[in-house]
């Protein structure tokens, strides 16, 4: 079994304590606060900007030159066109100041950089993976699931339900999986950690902004 498979199968449960939060029930129906999903587009606004600066630093690391330019398009997708639908929103919403680095959302990036730069690139690989692909599963289930009449959230389902975002997600995976072959039974496992963590990140996100949890 590939490193992707095994690894997903350890998330399982968390995947679907994801499904059941009420932030993706609300988002996917539509009736979702719009103070939440402000506060969240905000939040991962941010969260692009160093989530693009973490994987240009894999894009530095890592040896496969294929893979080199394959994290540099995907750090240029995050800051640039992932960022633009939240610039449309923030347009629509009037929303001219994104405010500052909230606990979670603080968490989860410094948690990416500082794998990124002091573990190895296996590791760092595995950290970010979670960023594509537990989007994608989302975005899909959303997809199915929504109601997409009068949604004010159909952009952001369209963004992480579409064909263009699964073909990255797809890369993602693959140069986990290739990776993972080529390295030591120690490293894989450190993988699945980093790959657990984020996915636990990833939950506490969506927990935040409906929360509106912010510093003390
Ligand atoms: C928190 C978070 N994680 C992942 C993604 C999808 N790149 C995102 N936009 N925001």
């Amino acid at each position: 079994m590939k490193w992707s498979e095994q690894t997903w199968q350890t998330i399982e449960e968390k995947y679907n304590s994801i499904l059941k939060m009420p932030f993706i029930k609300e988002l996917s129906d539509g009736t979702l606060l719009l103070e939440k999903f402000k506060f969240y587009m905000a939040q991962d606004s941010l969260y692009l900007e160093h989530f693009g600066r973490t994987l240009s630093l894999i894009a530095a690391k890592i040896q496969d030159l294929q893979d080199v330019l394959a994290y540099m398009r995907f750090a240029e997708n995050a800051i640039v066109v992932e960022n633009a639908l939240h610039e449309s929103y923030f347009k629509d919403f009037g929303v001219t100041d994104k405010g500052i680095l909230q606990p979670a959302c603080h968490h989860y990036i410094h948690f990416l950089r500082s794998t990124a730069a002091l573990e190895s690139v296996e590791v760092a690989v595995a950290a970010v993976l979670p960023c594509f692909w537990i989007y994608r599963e989302v975005g899909d289930y959303i997809y199915k699931n929504q109601n997409a009449i009068n949604n004010p959230y159909q952009k952001w389902i369209e963004t992480y339900g579409g064909d263009e975002f699964s073909i990255a997600v797809d890369q993602a995976i693959a140069i986990c999986d290739k990776v993972a072959e080529n390295t030591t039974e120690e490293t894989r496992k450190r993988m699945t950690e980093a790959f657990i963590t984020s996915t636990r990140m990833e939950y506490h996100f969506w927990e935040a902004a409906y929360q509106l949890k912010t510093w003390m």
